[in-house]
């Protein structure tokens, strides 16, 4: 191999997604030589066909649900908005355009980051190769993502489906989408599509919005389902057929058979880990297919030391910004060289269904299985003046309270996507109800309600005899 075929460097990044742009952001920030690699566009998933599109469609849909719905609250006549689809699907592209540049080659390129194009595969323990030329570098970090799972249900390899990685090139709306999946994308992009005129129906094999709070998700899937969305849970599908434009999803056997024809079918069963083109074997780097790379608790391979694993192929929590905490964490090592822990109890999850459902930390089932007694304090929206202000009353915050610690917080309810970041920080410094009782929130926001909920945990004490004996006896002095 050529002499100028072999590139040395300190930290060889593979992929450029959510993961693997911060990592190698951070490390060109400090002046450290960094190799990029990517094999599709730079910015992974997520922004080309995940979150960035999903949450742009959402937008769109929210706006026409708001015409048809939302205006007559305020005395404004609500109008059936004229949905052009195609528009619509621009919009998405547009947001993709607009976002694409900041993680674009010639950005990094700037930044100092040597990026390549191609796929990268390990050819032994300090060596990646790609288009022709090898890597050798100290640290390797795997940021490779995942991609949608299909499950090997019978005749579906025979009809045309959608994945998340071509949903959002359609230019024609769907009359009857069929989704396969009530986890975060079946449900998001169900409701959005419905509010964008589709029909939907959502089969789900067990529990829809499974990995939530029971409570808060069975709150969320009323509002859903009275919506006008069809979401069947416990459906095990046993057979897809048809052709496109006249897809029949199957659940059930024998006589308890039903069938449902739509016009477009869409697979969103779970991921795939992006494991399999890296070669791992060769890089002595152990992996399992469904679980990703075999790290430790600092994401470092437990048989490569040179090699870290960050995203959704790390194994962990499969969000951008699980991604982005990790890529942070492990700068110290790789910087640094000191040591690093993940925290996976400090990751928030959201579904953006609208009204959102958001969590941190511990679901009361979990909590009561590991805690046994514990505390749930519940406070309405209703009751909070900004949403009553703006007609949003639905749902409410949940705090799960164990050893007078708040150990989760999960909130179905307008802006709950925005109001779970104050949690977030609540559940990392492992406050108690009295830390958040200080504090003083904006009036009127949402904000507030937590407070309140908070607060609540206490109103026992203003019933406790001894307390009222305390505060008799102190009014003698005046
Ligand atoms: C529809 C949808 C909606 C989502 N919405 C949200 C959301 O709202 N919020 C949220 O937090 N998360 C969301 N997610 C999840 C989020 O997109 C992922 O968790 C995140 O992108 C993971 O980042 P990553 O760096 O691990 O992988 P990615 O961002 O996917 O990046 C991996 C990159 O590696 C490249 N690659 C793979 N193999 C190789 C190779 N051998 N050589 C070179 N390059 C390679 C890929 O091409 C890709 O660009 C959503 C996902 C989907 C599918
Ligand atoms: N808002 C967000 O943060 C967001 C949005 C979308 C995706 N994501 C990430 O992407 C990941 C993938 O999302 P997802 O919704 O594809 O996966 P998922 O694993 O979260 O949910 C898939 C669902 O499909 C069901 N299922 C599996 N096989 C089935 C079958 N044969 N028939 C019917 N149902 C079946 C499962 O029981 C599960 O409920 C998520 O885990 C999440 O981490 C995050």
């Amino acid at each position: 191999m050529p002499a100028t075929d072999l590139i040395e460097t300190d930290i060889c990044v593979i992929g450029a997604g959510s993961g693997g742009l911060s990592v190698a952001a951070a490390a060109a920030a400090f002046g450290v030589p960094t190799v990029l690699i990517e094999r599709d566009k730079m910015g992974g998933d997520c922004l080309n066909v995940g979150c960035v599109p999903s949450k742009a469609l959402i937008a769109a849909a929210r706006t026409a649900h708001e015409m048809r719905h939302g205006a007559s609250r305020f005395g404004i006549a609500n109008v059936e908005p004229d949905v052009d689809f195609r528009a619509v699907m621009a919009h998405v592209k547009g947001v993709i355009a607009s976002i694409a540049p900041h993680d674009g080659i010639p950005r990094y390129t700037a930044m100092g980051v040597n990026v390549i194009e191609g796929a990268g595969r390990f050819v032994d323990n300090k060596t990646v190769e790609v288009d022709g030329k090898r890597i050798r570098a100290r640290r390797f970090v795997i940021a490779t993502g995942s991609r949608p799972a299909v499950p090997p249900i019978p005749g579906l390899d025979g009809v045309p489906y959608l994945t998340n990685e071509i949903l959002f090139d359609l230019t024609e709306r769907p009359d009857h989408l069929l989704v396969l999946g009530g986890g975060p994308i079946g449900i998001e992009m169900a409701q959005a599509f419905h509010r964008l005129g589709s029909k939907v129906t959502v089969f789900e094999a067990q529990k829809a919005m499974g990995r939530a709070d029971r409570e808060m998700s069975q709150l969320a899937l009323e509002s859903l389902r009275a919506e006008g969305i069809d979401i069947r849970e416990g459906a095990m599908v046993s057979s897809v057929s048809g052709e496109a434009g006249a897809i029949t999803v199957t659940t059930g056997k024998g006589d308890e058979a039903q069938s449902v024809t739509g016009t477009h079918l869409l697979v969103a069963t779970g991921r795939k880990l992006n494991t399999d083109s890296l070669d791992l074997e060769a890089g002595n780097v152990a992996f399992d297919r469904r679980t990703g790379i075999d790290v430790d608790g600092g994401l470092r391979s437990k048989t490569n030391k040179r090699v870290y694993a960050v995203g959704d192929v790390s194994g962990g929590p499969a969000f951008t910004h699980t991604a982005g905490y990790q890529a942070g964490l492990i700068m110290r090592p790789l910087l640094f060289r000191l040591p690093a822990k993940m925290n996976a109890d400090i990751q928030p999850a959201v579904t953006y269904c609208d009204p959102p459902l958001a969590q941190i930390g511990m679901t009361e089932e979990d909590a009561r299985q590991k805690h046994g007694k514990i505390d749930i304090r519940r406070f309405p929206l209703a009751e909070n003046d900004r949403a009553r202000a703006e007609r949003k009353t639905e749902g409410h915050v949940k705090l799960v309270i164990a050893g007078g610690k708040i150990v989760g917080v999960h909130i179905f309810g307008d802006a709950a996507d925005e109001m779970i970041g104050f949690w977030c920080l609540a559940i990392q410094k492992g406050m108690k109800p009295s830390d958040v009782t200080g504090y003083v929130p904006p009036y009127p926001t949402r904000g507030e309600i937590g407070k309140r909920a908070a607060t609540d945990y206490y109103s026992a004490m203003a019933r406790d005899p001894r307390i009222r004996k305390l505060i008799a006896f102190l009014r003698r002095f005046g």
